[in-house]
C-alpha cells in the first residue's frame, strides 16, 4: 500500500478507532483510572481543549506558512495556501455554527439538537431526600459556585416577590444558605424540596433567561439535561484531527524530511540540556588547575542552571521557529488523548451523544478533504 494509500486511511480511522478504543477500554473494566484523570475545571481542558480551534488555527497555519512550497514555486505555493484557507474557511464556520451559535441570539446547532429533543436548563437543586442533588452539578466546587450564584439572584430579587411567593422565596434562600454555610445538606423535607426546585427553576428563568445554550445554562448555574446533547468536545477534538491531519498531507513530507536532516543538530540541542548537572561541572571543575572552593561551588550550581535555560530557550525558538511540526504533532497527540478520555468518560454522555458529536466533525471534514482529494494527493 502506498504512504499516501497509509496516510488516507489514517486520516479517514483515527477518530472513530480513538472513540472505539474508549469504549472497549471501559468494556474491559479500565475506564474508572483514567476517569479519575478527568478535571473539567483542569489547564488541559479550560485553556486547551475548550479554545482548541485557536490553538489548531495558530499552529496549522504557521505549520502552513512555514512549510509552504519551495521560493521557486510561488504559483503553486499560492494555489496550496488558497485551497488550504478555503477549507479552514469552511471548517472555521462549521466550528462556529455547531458549538458557539448560529446567529445573534440563535444558540449552536449542538445545542438545538438538546432543545427540539426536549433538553432543558433545569434547576434540581435538592434530591427527594432533601439533600444537593448530587447530579446537580456534577462536583462540590461546581455546585458551591451554582448555589452561590443562585442565591444572589433570588437576594437580588427579594422585594419582586408577591405574597403567595415570599413564604417560597424565604425558604428557598434560607435552604441554600445552610448548604453554602455548612456544606451539608439543608433541612429540607422530602416534600418541599420539589417545590422549592420548581421555585428556584422559575425564578432563573425569569431573571436569567433565556436560558437556551448549554454556554448561557451553565453561566447561570443550571443543569443541562434532558434531550439528546451531541458532545461538543468529541465533535471538536474531531474535527481538529481531522483539520490537523488533512493539512499535514500538504506539507508533511516535507516537513518531516527538514526534521530528519536535522535530527542530528536537534538531537545535540536535547543532550544539551541535561549536560549541565551539578556533579559533571564539579568533576569538570577539578582539572589541572583546581579552582578555589567558591568558584566550584559558583560553577556547579549557578552556571547549569543558566546553561540549561539557555538551552532549552535555543532548542524551543529552533522548534517554534525551524520546526514547528512538531508542536502540530504534539497538538494532534493532545486531542486524541482528549477525545479518547471523552470516549471513555460515560457519564457525560452517552454512546449516541457521542457518534452525534463525532459524524458532525466527520461527514464534513470527510467531503472538505475528499474533494480536494486529487489536489492533496498531487503534493
Ligand atoms: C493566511 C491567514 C490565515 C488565518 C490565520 C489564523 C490564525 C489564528 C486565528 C484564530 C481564529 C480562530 C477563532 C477561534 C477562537 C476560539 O477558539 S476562542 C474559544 C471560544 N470558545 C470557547 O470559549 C469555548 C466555549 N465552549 C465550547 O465551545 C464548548 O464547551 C465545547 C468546547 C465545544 C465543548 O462543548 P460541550 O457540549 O460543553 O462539551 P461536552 O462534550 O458536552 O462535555 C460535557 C462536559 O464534559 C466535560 N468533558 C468532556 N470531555 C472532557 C475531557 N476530555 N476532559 C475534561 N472534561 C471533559 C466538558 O468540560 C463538559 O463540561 P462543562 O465544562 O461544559 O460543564
Amino acid at each position: 500500500m502506498s504512504s499516501s494509500k497509509w496516510f488516507n486511511a489514517v486520516h479517514l480511522l483515527v477518530c472513530p478507532v480513538t472513540v472505539l478504543l474508549g469504549y472497549l477500554i471501559n468494556a474491559y473494566g479500565y475506564g474508572t483510572a483514567l476517569q479519575a484523570t478527568l478535571n473539567k475545571d483542569g489547564l488541559v481542558n479550560a485553556v486547551f481543549v475548550k479554545k482548541g480551534w485557536f490553538w489548531t488555527s495558530l499552529v496549522g497555519w504557521w505549520c502552513i506558512i512555514r512549510y509552504r512550497a519551495v521560493p521557486g514555486a510561488t504559483g503553486r505555493g499560492r494555489r496550496r495556501i488558497a485551497q488550504s484557507l478555503k477549507r479552514y474557511t469552511i471548517l472555521t464556520v462549521w466550528w462556529y455554527v455547531f458549538t458557539q451559535g448560529i446567529w445573534f441570539g440563535v444558540g449552536p446547532i449542538m445545542d438545538l439538537v438538546f432543545v427540539y429533543t426536549g433538553g432543558h436548563c433545569h434547576y434540581d437543586v435538592f434530591d427527594n431526600a432533601g439533600h444537593v442533588n448530587q447530579d446537580f452539578q456534577g462536583s462540590v466546587t461546581r455546585t458551591q459556585r451554582a448555589l452561590a450564584l443562585i442565591h444572589n439572584v433570588l437576594t437580588l430579587h427579594g422585594d419582586d416577590q408577591d405574597h403567595h411567593e415570599k413564604k417560597l422565596w424565604s425558604r428557598s434562600v434560607g435552604s441554600i444558605q445552610d448548604v453554602l454555610q455548612t456544606a451539608e445538606s439543608a433541612n429540607v423535607t422530602a416534600s418541599a424540596a420539589a417545590g422549592i426546585n420548581s421555585f428556584i427553576h422559575d425564578q432563573m428563568h425569569r431573571w436569567q433567561g433565556p436560558l437556551t445554550t448549554s454556554a448561557q445554562c451553565r453561566r447561570f448555574g443550571g443543569h443541562w439535561a434532558g434531550g439528546h446533547d451531541p458532545s461538543g468536545h468529541v465533535f471538536l477534538t474531531t474535527l481538529m484531527c481531522m483539520f490537523l491531519l488533512g493539512e499535514l498531507r500538504v506539507f508533511g513530507r516535507r516537513a518531516l524530511a527538514h526534521l530528519y536532516a536535522q535530527k542530528w543538530h536537534l538531537l545535540g540541542m536535547v543532550t544539551r540540556l541535561f549536560d549541565t548537572g551539578p556533579l559533571w561541572t564539579w568533576r569538570r571543575c577539578g582539572g589541572a588547575r583546581p579552582m578555589s572552593c567558591g568558584a566550584r561551588l559558583w560553577r556547579a550550581l549557578v552556571e547549569p542552571p543558566v546553561a540549561c535555560a539557555a538551552a532549552l530557550l535555543r532548542l524551543t525558538r529552533c522548534i517554534a521557529c525551524d520546526h514547528p511540526v512538531v508542536v502540530l504533532l504534539a497538538l494532534l497527540v493532545t486531542w486524541l488523548w482528549q477525545l479518547l478520555l471523552t470516549a471513555v468518560a460515560s457519564h457525560f454522555h452517552t454512546v449516541r451523544e457521542h457518534i452525534s458529536g463525532l459524524l458532525a466533525a466527520y461527514l464534513v471534514t470527510g467531503v472538505v478533504y475528499a474533494r480536494d482529494a486529487a489536489a492533496l494527493r498531487l503534493v
